[in-house]
């Protein structure tokens, strides 16, 4: 397990209007996967927009370490020299996940196809999350995988496995596992078929084409075969969506705002936040709606208004799945009630995010009922308080957001884990007009 950090608290309390055009960073999803599809690529695969987070840079070092030369010549960007589908090496010791549980069930599955045993671990949190979605669809390949627990990090891949294709029905959404089974299926006889219970992004597929991997995707369903090689590419990485959405929501709650967020990306499985929040009377307009690097990206232009609580509808939950801590922000200060439901996988993301929005919406005075797989959320006003992020990067940025509208500040504690997905975060909000300070 790596070692945890230093705790950081902010204070977040009501700023200026949200006013200008920002550029938030780059997509995790996608950083991750250029990475990971660049290094066994035969030729040099430029990275531009590349997400300077802990999370994204822990899959690149994973990769040196698997004796991948990546050069970073200027920030977020990266030159990947590519090894060639079977040119990876065997890594000296454990690789390092921290806390991406994108990183170890993606690796996971591409580990299993290689020659060599590796050891993947990860931070507290990502040593808490579950695996056997990964690993039983793996055994099935023929994988030999294995956590020391049955359950969890680590985990134990045995080189030298003879793959074959499966076709698999996971039982949760989850584009960690469909990934998993795709990368272990590069390196399977036959082919893998991915049938899911609701679309999740497909980033994977999307991008193994690009690479000139044969693949047939279309929603919910995935389906390739072993035995092709992956040519070097230039990714154009998009702005992460999820990263745009604590400022989307801000500028929603606070009266007055109005921001430009450009090149985001809006691949609809993604993008389920929007339809929510228009639904509850948002005033969020996608324009000059373009394809850059083989991605929908559109300038975000995000105006105030006040929101109305709704039911989530059940089948945006996979398009929206990291968007529910700021969603709980909207829907406390929207009029009316908000019902989450069909939304168990929050429970064993980062943190419990259910659990952890729901203790801290209530400190801060806001009626909330959990359930098992969501919330009921009465709309109200927010006071101001003390709240525990528990660690988890989404959690502590949409306290920072209801700092902007709480009646006095709110501390929110133990943020430093939102340099996994969103660093700068802190510079970026406050020149948006945020008032949000470390202490
Ligand atoms: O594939 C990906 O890049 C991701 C998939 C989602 O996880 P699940 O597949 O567990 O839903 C999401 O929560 C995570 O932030 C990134
Ligand atoms: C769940 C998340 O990421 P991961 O699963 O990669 O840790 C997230 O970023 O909200």
């Amino acid at each position: 397990m790596t070692a945890p950090r230093g705790t950081v608290d902010w204070f977040a309390t009501r700023g200026t209007p949200l006013q200008g055009s920002h550029r938030v960073p780059g997509d995790k999803s996608v950083s991750h996967r250029a990475i990971m599809l660049a290094s066994i690529a035969d030729g040099t695969t430029t990275i531009d927009g590349f997400l300077e987070g802990e999370d994204t840079r822990a899959t690149a070092e994973i990769f040196r370490q698997m004796g991948v030369a990546i050069d970073a010549p200027a920030p977020s960007r990266r030159v990947v020299h590519g090894v060639g589908i079977d040119g990876l090496q065997a890594p000296r010791g454990p690789l390092d996940c921290g806390n991406a549980g994108t990183a170890m069930r993606l690796l996971a599955g591409l580990l299993c196809g290689q020659a060599f045993d590796s050891a993947l671990v990860g931070d507290r949190s990502l040593s808490a999350r579950p695996m056997q979605r990964v690993m039983e669809p793996l055994r099935a390949m023929g994988a030999r995988v294995e956590s020391h627990d049955g359950q969890r990090p680590p985990l134990r891949i045995r080189g030298g496995a003879a793959l074959h294709g499966i076709d698999f029905t996971p039982e949760v959404a989850s584009a960690q596992v469909k990934s998993a089974v795709l990368l272990a299926g590069l390196y399977g006889a036959g082919e893998t078929v991915v049938r899911e219970p609701r679309p999740t992004r497909d980033y994977t597929e999307r991008m193994l084409g690009q690479f000139g991997w044969p693949v047939e995707h279309s929603p919910g369903l995935a389906r390739l075969r072993g035995g092709h090689r992956l040519r070097a590419i230039h990714v154009q990485v998009p702005a992460d969506f999820s990263s745009a959405a604590f400022l989307v929501v801000a500028a929603t709650l606070v009266p007055g705002s109005e921001v430009l967020l450009p090149a985001v990306g809006i691949n609809p499985r993604r993008t389920g936040l929007l339809a929510v929040l228009r639904a509850m009377g948002a005033d969020v307009a996608a324009i000059d709606e373009r394809e850059q690097g083989g991605e929908s990206v559109a300038d975000l232009r995000v105006r105030h208004a006040p929101l109305s609580g709704i039911a989530v509808p059940e089948d945006l939950v996979a398009d929206m799945i990291d968007e529910f801590p700021v969603l709980a922000i909207a829907a406390a200060c929207a009029r009316g009630t908000t019902v989450i439901r069909g939304a168990a996988e929050l429970r064993v993301k980062e943190s419990d995010r259910i659990s952890a929005m729901a203790q801290g919406l209530r400190s801060l005075g806001i009626a909330v009922q959990e359930t098992l797989d969501g919330a009921v959320i009465e709309g109200g006003t927010l006071r101001g308080g003390r709240v525990d992020s528990r660690g988890d990067h989404r959690v502590a940025m949409a306290f920072a957001v209801g700092g902007q509208v709480a009646a006095s500040g709110i501390v929110v504690r133990d943020v430093a884990n939102v340099a996994t997905s969103f660093p700068g975060f802190d510079m970026l909000a406050r020149t948006a007009g945020f008032g949000l300070h470390a202490r």
